[in-house]
């Protein structure tokens, strides 16, 4: 079986293991830029080699393994045979076995599915302390025995000060978490979880575990992670690389749809017509009443010649492309090459050839007339006439005639949306062109729509979402564009959405993002908060009039104070004073208008130089975490707009050991405390 010894001595074979891989692999740059057949292949694997080698140079010396397994006579395929499991797979000796396997290949998966009650032939799970890359113990489970306890390393791991970005949890994933990792490709999943349930964490190994199992095929299409802001990018943007993935795009949506700068900021009502669904209908009619209908033949000159495509034949061209429900700019460019198709036809019929450089010339000759039926445009120009208000009946001034003639249905005014509506959305004082238009974030979200209309985006094999319940309408249907032929993990909590148009339901969220079928899954234990502190926050969901399932505290350590005030400011120099006596980050989390006050309260007593304390306005807060967390005035937090409670909810539910609420007006009534009851 092994003792601490001999696994020590193992963990030596894994270095010389690792050590063989990273020699085999500058070997290999040095001989894979001559042995490829041609330059492409040579630059490409080239390239790959090095980034192996550079890997294998420049990866953190972490534990080379986390666990083993040792089949019994249960197992047919692995009776008799054991494995330590790691997070990257490390070479024998001599082409040997491998001395450590990856923790995605099928046989890891053992290690964290295996029970008691189903050993899935294992006879022995071990799992390994390690102090930095010591190893200095383990415990065993004999589960064919009937053994199985709780384990003492995977609860030290969970309950571990905080300290830094997120980790990955490539040792302790729970058979919960272990089912989503490794659903199917092609499936697409939603995750439900409260907060700290690892939604995060499980969207990120589902995203190795997928690039692992279909490396060629998720190369060539690419994995994509969205989350809501660059805070918690940062936060999480090491866990990837740590396992070995490094071509994963980590980015927000708005970075993703940026298009333009945002200089503009829309008014809440404009801001929740715009995201509203129904502006896709606006948008497309918009671009497409772009198209006119011919109302002269074609006359194109060739030397001494003329062609005519008569005005009859052009309206069928028109019309059969628009049947075809082509990207507009594929569109346009099939009409042309229908009109060239009809003139080659006639010069063909009066003998002449036509050339390629001939069909170039015609090609080039019809783009008059393809600009008057249908014009090349940019989304801007589509979005500068939309929200310059919506087309008004011919006669009815302003806006009437030409190209905007089709917004009128009967002489009525585009009835996607109501008058209040359009009034909402359209500019007080329009610009007088589109270059001196200044964009807000949702015209960049409408941008995109009007883009993917006229020519469709880049696609990905995967999408992984995180916070998806704060995603609008609009934006879903952005995302559902970059997924269209690829599959998506969509993770959130409805109790955490704080925009005006936050999800309600995820069967919609799942339809608008272009996955109606995909299935939701619930997780239900929580990894990040103690039990005391998801009490109290527990106790504002009803208030938050969402219907999610209830979920139980892994942790039952930390700690929960509550303290009155009469100076906030001071208060919460106090309670940082005392935090910084525990290990850990500390992060003082207050309504966005508190954070400068504090900021300068703290640094006036020098406690701004501590790299472990952070002050954070809430509406930044969601999906990080901090050791020790000090929540500044809930009652500000709550009150500073219009899904305060939920934002509460979000800032209350971030620490991993100790949670002090610091207020010096009453705590909002929805929130009960024992203590402040008593
Ligand atoms: N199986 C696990 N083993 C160890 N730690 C875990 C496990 N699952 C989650 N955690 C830890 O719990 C914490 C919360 O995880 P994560 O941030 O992924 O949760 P979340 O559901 O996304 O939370 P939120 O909704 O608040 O954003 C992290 O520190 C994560 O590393």
């Amino acid at each position: 079986m092994g003792t601490l010894d001999e696994e020590r001595q193992y963990v030596e074979r894994c270095k010389a293991g690792l050590r063989r891989m990273l020699e085999g692999a500058r070997d290999n740059v040095i001989i894979g830029e001559t042995v490829a057949g041609d330059r492409y292949s040579a630059e490409r694997l080239g390239r790959h080699l090095k980034s192996l080698a550079k890997e294998l140079s420049e990866e953190p010396e972490g534990p080379p393994f986390f666990g083993r397994l040792d089949f019994g006579t249960g197992s047919a395929e692995h009776r008799g045979r054991a494995y330590h499991i790691g997070r990257r797979h490390i070479t024998g000796e001599h082409g040997g076995p491998p001395v450590v396997i990856d923790w995605r290949a099928p046989v890891s998966r053992a290690f964290y599915r295996a029970s008691a009650r189903d050993p899935q032939g294992v006879a022995l799970r071990r799992r390994f302390g390690w102090s930095g890359t010591t190893l200095t113990s383990f415990e065993d489970e004999r589960l064919e025995r009937g053994e199985e306890g709780e384990s003492r390393i995977l609860a030290a791991e969970i309950e571990r000060p905080r300290v830094g970005p997120m980790r990955d949890i490539v040792a302790t994933i729970q058979p919960e978490q272990d089912d989503l990792v490794r659903a199917e490709l092609d499936t697409s999943i939603c995750v439900q979880g409260a907060p700290g349930t690892g939604k995060t964490a499980v969207g990120l190994h589902r995203a190795a575990y997928l690039l692992y199992a279909h490396r060629q095929r998720l190369e060539r299409s690419g994995v994509l992670v969205l989350g809501p802001n660059r805070a918690f990018l940062g936060y999480i943007s090491a866990v990837l690389p740590a396992l070995g993935e490094v071509d994963v795009e980590q980015t927000t949506l708005e970075r993703l749809l940026a298009s333009a700068p945002v200089t503009a900021v829309d008014s809440e009502a404009a801001a929740m017509v715009k995201h509203d669904v129904r502006m896709a209908e606006v948008l497309r009619r918009a671009l497409y009443r772009r198209i006119a209908k011919p109302v002269e033949p074609v006359a194109v000159a060739d030397g001494s010649y003329r062609w005519r495509v008569p005005e009859e034949e052009l309206r069928r061209i028109v019309d059969d492309t628009r049947r075809e429900s082509l990207p507009y700019g594929v569109g346009r460019e099939r009409v042309r090459a229908r009109m060239v198709a009809a003139i080659q036809r006639q010069a063909e019929a009066r003998g002449q050839t036509a050339g390629a450089a001939w069909t170039r010339k015609i090609s080039r000759a019809v783009t008059p007339f393809l600009d008057a039926v249908w014009p090349a445009v940019k989304p801007e120009e589509v979005l500068y006439e939309v929200l310059r208000g919506p087309a008004k009946a011919p006669g009815e001034g302003a806006a009437a005639g030409g190209s905007r003639d089709g917004a009128t249905v009967d002489g009525k005014r585009d009835g996607a949306l109501t008058e209040a509506e359009w009034e909402a959305i359209s500019w007080a004082k329009p610009p007088r062109s589109v270059k001196s238009a200044k964009w807000t974030a949702a015209d960049l979200v409408l941008l995109d729509e009007i883009a993917a209309l006229i020519e469709r985006p880049r696609g990905y094999g995967h999408v992984i979402v995180d916070e998806a319940q704060d995603l609008s309408p609009m934006e879903c249907r952005a995302v559902a564009r970059r997924s269209e032929h690829g599959s998506l993990t969509v993770l959130g909590d409805l109790a955490q959405g704080t925009t005006p148009w936050a999800a309600s339901s995820w069967p919609e969220r799942m339809a608008l993002l272009g996955k109606p079928d995909g299935q939701v899954i619930a997780l239900t234990t929580g990894f990040r908060v103690p039990a005391a502190v998801v009490e109290l926050a527990n106790t504002l969901l009803a208030a938050l009039g969402t219907q999610v399932p209830a979920t139980r505290s892994y942790r039952s350590d930390g700690r929960l104070r509550v303290t009155r005030v009469t100076g906030l400011e001071k208060g919460v120099v106090a309670a940082a004073r005392e935090a910084m006596a525990f290990e850990g980050s500390i992060g003082v989390i207050a309504a966005d208008a508190d954070v400068e006050a504090l900021t300068s309260a703290l640094r006036d007593e020098g406690m701004d130089a501590d790299e472990r304390l952070t002050v954070l306005p809430a509406s930044l807060a969601k999906g990080l975490e901090y050791d020790h967390v000090i929540l500044a005035e809930p009652a500000a937090i709550a009150e500073a707009e219009r899904r305060g409670l939920n934002r509460l909810y979000v800032a209350l539910t971030r620490a991993v050991s100790r949670l002090d609420v610091v207020h010096a007006r009453p705590l909002p009534p929805q929130l009960s405390h024992p203590a402040e009851a008593a």
